[in-house]
């Protein structure tokens, strides 16, 4: 299989790259590289010879693929994928962005919670495979035994998105808004016997001064959080909460008979793990000890975290998580509500199991055909 790789070396790009060979994925494929800005330059390292960088808007070169997966962003989807079709090319389009998620023509892919629906796409002959959101990813790979049990009536998602989401630039602003606050105050801080009310007042000062760096994220990040991701919606949700309930009942196939799912999706100051307070009311009242055991057998990298002080805090934070494959949940408990009501949290990093890592599982899948 000839497959083409654009936006390999973007934030979301890398990480696939990394897991590709890591993953010994490159051994069974003939790698196309391709760029929008150094035509002819030199490809990633993967552990085999690879030709020099081709024109990834070269509809001519993209149409001798059997696939590509682009991790270049929605802007190349809507320039590029279109006339790509429309110029007769039958191949597999494997995308992280969102632009063509919900379209008819498509699946969103995420095989440990829906490979039935990947596979029933394939033989249906669907040719376009897209990554999901990754709050949805996450929280999908956390809940989907639930799912799978039928045990959901709905769930009501409360996130603490970290600042990879919104990009590399993002996540260099928050480190910066750190140092900005931490230089403010370095001498106060070094003298133990300054008051913390004026290193507080010292602090607000510098984060709402015209200095603090905010051009990326538009307002002070660190030592705050941003209660509103993505773009204004006429409904009053941001477009980052409507996508919690279109993407997790597309991702499920139950699209015509969906299982509300709606919260608040928040940016905090963490780097490239999203985490998620869930209220999911259950259509029945189910055993703690079933609940953990359906909940902990959905998948190979869900972990079910005991609800204690101690096992939290070392296990479900993302610290803990950044930069690994597991998907914990815990402080699970039923909640003062009733027996249905399950309270949930769960840590997941939004560029593996959020981003990268279902494209490069869905590449597999085609292989396995
Ligand atoms: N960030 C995220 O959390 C998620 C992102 N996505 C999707 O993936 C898309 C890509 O996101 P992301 O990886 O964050 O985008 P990046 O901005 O990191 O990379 C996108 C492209 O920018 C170009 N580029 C320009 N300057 C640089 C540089 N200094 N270093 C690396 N690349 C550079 C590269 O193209 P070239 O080599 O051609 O110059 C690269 O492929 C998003 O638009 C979104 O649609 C999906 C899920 C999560
Ligand atoms: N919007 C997500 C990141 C992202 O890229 O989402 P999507 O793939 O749905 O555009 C976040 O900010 O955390």
């Amino acid at each position: 299989m000839r497959v083409g790789f654009v936006g390999w070396r973007g934030m979301v790009g890398s990480v696939l790259m990394e897991r590709m060979v890591a993953e010994n994925d490159f051994a069974d494929i003939e790698p196309v590289f391709f760029t929008t800005s150094n035509v002819g330059g030199k490809g990633p390292s993967i552990g085999k010879d690879i030709p020099p960088l081709k024109d990834a808007n070269s509809i001519d070169e993209l149409k001798t693929l059997d696939a590509i997966i682009s991790c270049q962003g929605g802007d190349y989807t809507n320039a590029v994928f279109p006339g790509l079709r429309a110029a007769g090319w039958d191949g597999y389009w494997i995308d992280a962005a969102s632009s063509l998620r919900m379209a008819e023509d498509a699946i969103i892919v995420l095989d440990p919670v829906n490979l039935d629906v990947i596979k029933d796409g394939l033989a249906r002959g669907v040719k376009n495979y897209i990554g999901g959101n990754c709050t949805v990813s996450l929280m999908l790979m956390a809940i989907g035994g639930l799912y799978r049990e039928g045990l959901v009536e709905w769930v009501s998602s409360m996130t603490y998105q970290a600042a990879s989401g919104a990009g590399a630039q993002n996540m260099r602003e928050l480190i910066g808004q750190m140092g900005a606050i931490h230089g403010a105050v370095k001498p106060l801080l070094d003298n133990p016997a300054s008051a913390i009310l004026e290193i507080d007042r010292q602090v607000a000062d510098t984060m709402r001064g015209a200095d603090f760096p905010v051009d990326n994220f538009g307002a002070p990040l660190a030592g705050s959080l941003l209660p509103y991701i993505d773009k204004q919606l006429d409904n009053l949700q941001s477009k980052e909460e409507w996508k919690g309930n279109a993407e997790t009942n597309k991702i499920l196939g139950r699209s015509a008979n969906p299982l509300p799912v709606d919260g608040l999706c928040v940016r905090i100051g963490a780097m490239r793990c999203h985490s998620q307070g869930l209220t999911i009311k259950l259509n029945r009242d189910v055993p703690m000890a079933d609940i953990e055991q359906i909940l902990a057998s959905a998948n190979d990298w869900v972990k079910v975290i005991p609800n204690t002080r101690e096992a939290s805090l070392k296990d479900l934070t993302p610290t803990a998580v950044t930069g690994t494959l597991s998907v914990p949940v815990g402080r699970l408990r039923k909640m003062n509500m009733g027996p249905e009501y399950l309270s949930a949290f769960t840590v997941g990093d939004q560029l593996l199991w959020g981003a990268a890592e279902p494209l490069r599982r869905m590449l597999r899948v085609l292989l396995a055909r």
